[in-house]
């Protein structure tokens, strides 16, 4: 019987936890809090992260890396994008020779500017056929209700592609699989990215105008950036490009929105990180993915913005006319 263990007890290593043992994969979560281990595994809760969801009764927890990976064939991953690295080499000494290493993450790494699955290859070692990703348009607020929703599942391999497809597809959540890893990975992290852009002009008052703009532009930006590092570009035309980055930014669920929004309501860096309690990838990622696309001479103006305002004191205001004040262009430039 196939196993997997997720890394990381937060919201979405909890749900996708709950999905795999749904979809009859027996799954084991592995958290650093003993009191949060204990609660999913006594009680079947993560009153932290999910309260008031019960958890299948298939879904075990530890605190323990080594027994948490005992025959798992999916070893799926989901903390910070940002601590992947220092995680996942403590990690991967114990991680079973024949196990699929799978991101859940939508981010950049900061100062490497390598996507999550790269820094899955270098630190444990492992060729990219043994590793998948999964994004997509995946809102855990919704899917703890069990409502419809739809996933990519990506490996250069196609056969891990559908065997992981296989293991967390259900009734309501339909998995899609994709061999254009690079494209679905770009799609969930600039997508954050826009949200913050989107949810700044939503604090500020603008209107759907405004929303529609920057998330048709934003494509353009994630698009231009796929193009330079050799992504599908009908890879977002789908789910993990349009379908995600519609999600995020119209979604208050979204935190990376929520946390542009109260940018742009005049609340200070200072405030909004104190009121976001869960991981807004886009804040650290959209430094490392503007590095991306300097280093690939790609322009991607409303990232630009978003990194002044987020990290160097740029006003939403100032923001807003800097990207309105650019020179006149045809829509297709540079795509
Ligand atoms: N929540 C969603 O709706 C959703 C959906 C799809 C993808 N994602 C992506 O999944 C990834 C994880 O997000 P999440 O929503 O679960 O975040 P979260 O903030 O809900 O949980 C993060 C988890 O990582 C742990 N953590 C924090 N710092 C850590 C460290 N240094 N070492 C080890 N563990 C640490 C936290 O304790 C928590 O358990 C992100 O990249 C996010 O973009 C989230
Ligand atoms: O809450 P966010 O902004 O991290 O978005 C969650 C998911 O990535 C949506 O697919």
């Amino acid at each position: 019987m196939t196993k997997a263990v997720v890394f990381g007890t937060g919201s979405w290593g909890t749900t996708f936890a709950m999905i795999l043992a749904e979809a009859g994969t027996p799954t084991t979560l592995w958290g650093r809090r003993a009191e949060v281990v204990e609660s999913i595994d006594r009680r079947r809760e993560n009153p932290e992260y999910l309260p008031g969801v019960r958890l299948p009764a298939t879904v075990r927890a530890t605190t323990d890396p080594v027994e948490a990976m005992e025959g798992a064939d999916f070893v799926v991953l989901a903390v910070p994008s940002q601590t992947l690295r220092g995680n996942l080499a403590q990690w991967s000494p114990h991680i079973p020779s024949h196990a699929v290493l799978v991101s859940l993450m939508k981010g950049i790494e900061l100062r490497t500017s390598r996507r999550m699955s790269e820094v899955i290859c270098e630190v444990a070692g492992v060729p990219a056929e043994r590793v998948a990703v999964v994004s997509g348009p995946n809102l855990v607020g919704e899917l703890i209700r069990h409502e419809p929703a739809a996933t990519v599942v990506a490996s250069v391999d196609d056969e891990v592609a559908a065997r992981l497809q296989e293991a967390c597809h259900l009734p309501w959540f339909r998995a899609y699989t994709n061999t254009d890893v690079v494209g679905v990975e770009l799609g969930g992290a600039v997508k954050n990215v826009i949200a913050l852009a989107v949810g700044v002009a939503a604090g500020m008052g603008l209107g759907d105008n405004v929303r529609a703009m920057l998330m048709t532009r934003g494509l353009a930006e994630i698009s231009r950036l796929g193009a330079a590092l050799g992504a599908d570009p009908h890879t977002f035309a789908g789910l993990a490009g349009m379908g995600d980055l519609v999600a995020t930014c119209t979604s208050p669920l979204s935190r990376n929105r929520t946390f542009g929004e109260n940018l742009g309501r005049g609340m200070t860096m200072a405030e909004t990180i104190a009121a976001t309690r869960q991981t807004a990838e886009g804040v650290k990622s959209c430094e490392s993915v503007l590095d991306l696309a300097r280093k690939h001479d790609v322009e991607m103006p409303i990232t630009e913005v978003v990194v002044g305002v987020v990290h160097d004191g740029m006003t939403p205001s100032e923001a807003a006319m800097l990207l309105m004040s650019r020179t006149p262009k045809p829509e297709r430039y540079g795509v």
